[in-house]
């Protein structure tokens, strides 16, 4: 059988640790290098906390994918970082597997164009844990019937982005059926800037930041008498292997640009 051939960027990151274990456990899958922006030349058996691996540390994308020929890419950075990865890749004819969030409707419209243009599978995906994939499309189910709705997102304090990237993707998914509404008193004011969360589409978003959390959205909905809430927890990042190996398997097979799993889960 032919192996994926799989590179990783941020393979040092809590994500990209996962990652590596998930690419070296899949019996399918081969680690023909990692993309990092420190440790040029070394093999990834020699940082720390790396054991059972064999594959070359690359600082630059080009040289990288030039020497490995890859078939995919699995990004796990930043939303700068991650943009220009994804770019290169799809000029590179590489299949890019995006975990990264904090990119901009700007960025998604330019990568689905490259997608058409390359005739080659994309998949970003804000959450690839199957879990807060269901609470989102149950969100977006229960939007039908329940105008009024606050997301509360809750995440480790290293989190760079606010609001999270599941947490944009559920407010886009519940606008596409929710009627549209202002939220709240009309003369609401707030006295300290930042009280009502982020503003969308009427709709409002909390973003909490403690150390000790992981990853976690509770979606509230509510009408006369009566609340419904919808919460996913992620409690480890082993939680999202699934999902990425889906979307691996997945946009080896598609031609299309797919933003959230929910597109691709049966
Ligand atoms: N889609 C999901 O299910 C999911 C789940 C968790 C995290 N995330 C997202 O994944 C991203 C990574 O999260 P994390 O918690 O692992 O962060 P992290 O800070 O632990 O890891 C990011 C890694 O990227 C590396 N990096 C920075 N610049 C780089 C470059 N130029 N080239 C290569 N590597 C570079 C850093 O060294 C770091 O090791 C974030 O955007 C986060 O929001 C997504
Ligand atoms: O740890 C993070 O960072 C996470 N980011 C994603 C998001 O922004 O939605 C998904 C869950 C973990």
């Amino acid at each position: 059988m032919e192996k994926v051939k799989i590179v990783i960027a941020g393979p040092r990151g809590r994500m990209g640790k996962e990652a590596v274990k998930l690419v070296m456990e899949t019996e399918n899958y081969e680690l023909v290098g990692v993309l990092d922006h420190r440790h040029e030349g070394k093999n990834l058996a020699e940082l720390e906390g790396f054991t059972n691996v064999d594959a070359l540390v690359y600082t630059d994308i080009h040289k990288c994918f030039k020497e490995q020929q890859p078939d995919v890419l699995v990004d796990l950075t930043t939303p700068e970082v991650g943009m220009e990865h994804t770019v290169t890749a799809l000029e590179f004819g590489v299949r890019p597997v995006v975990g990264t969030t904090g990119f901009s409707s700007g960025d998604l419209s330019k990568l689905e164009d490259l997608c058409k243009q390359t005739g080659l599978g994309c998949i970003i995906a804000p959450n690839f844990a199957i879990g807060a994939v269901l609470m989102m499309k149950f969100s977006q189910l229960a939007a039908k019937y329940f105008n009024d709705v606050e997301i509360i997102e809750l995440h480790h304090d290293q989190k760079l982005d606010a609001p999270s990237g599941t947490a944009v993707k559920t407010a886009e998914m519940i606008s596409t059926v929710r009627e549209a509404k202002q939220q709240g008193h009309e003369d609401e004011k707030e006295t300290i800037v930042g009280a009502r969360g982020a503003n969308y589409d009427g709709m409002h978003i909390h973003s909490v930041r403690l150390p000790g959390l992981i990853a976690h959205q509770q979606v509230m909905f509510g009408s006369d008498g009566q609340t419904l809430s919808i919460r996913h927890d992620s409690y480890n990042r082993a939680s999202f292997m699934s999902g990425v190996k889906l979307a691996v398997d997945t946009v080896m097979k598609n031609d299309t640009f797919v933003y959230g799993l929910e597109n691709i889960i049966e």
